[in-house]
């Protein structure tokens, strides 16, 4: 793995606030694809320690730099009951990171890096790594793919 990647893969810190920094001039957006209440991949609730049959909320965005996406993200969290209601279903496009970020006591799992675009249709992109943040009550497995147009705008190595 190239040191630029490393660097980018491996920060402890809010991936928003670095994509904004990176990307600047251009203007950054969170572009909410789906968000729903649904089963974990099976790889996804054994990362977070669930049953097979417990639900979650599931949310997948794309973060953009003037309307190119760099990141493609899957989260997934815990409910109690499929009709709970998660305490961060209002976020719409609001950047997930800001708010986690911003509470003090966050706590975060090691990074597990995996080479590929994630599994999203038509992603592409050398990397993709997931980490579980946790607040309080809530734990959410954050799930980040690097896109080849971050690859292509930053002239980033292949690898
Ligand atoms: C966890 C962060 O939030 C980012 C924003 C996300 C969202 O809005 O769904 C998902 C993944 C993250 O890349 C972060 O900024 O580090």
């Amino acid at each position: 793995m190239s040191p630029r990647w490393w660097e980018w893969l491996a920060s402890q810190d809010s991936l928003t606030d670095r994509l904004i920094a990176a990307g600047q001039p251009r203007r950054f957006r969170v572009r909410l694809l789906d968000q729903r209440h649904g089963r974990p991949r099976q790889d996804e609730a054994e990362a977070l320690g669930l049953g097979e049959h417990q639900h979650a909320w599931l949310r997948e965005v794309a973060l953009c730099l003037d309307e190119r996406p760099w990141v493609l993200a899957r989260s997934v969290s815990p409910l109690g009951s499929p009709t709970d209601q998660h305490r961060l279903e209002w976020l719409g496009e609001r950047s997930l990171g800001s708010w986690l970020f911003a509470q003090s006591d966050l706590q975060r799992s090691p990074i597990e890096v995996c080479a590929g675009g994630g599994p999203f249709a038509g992603a592409q992109g050398p990397w993709g790594r997931r980490s579980v943040l946790r607040h309080q009550r809530i734990t959410v497995l954050v799930q980040e793919f690097f896109q080849q147009a971050m690859v292509d705008d930053l002239a980033m190595p292949s690898r």
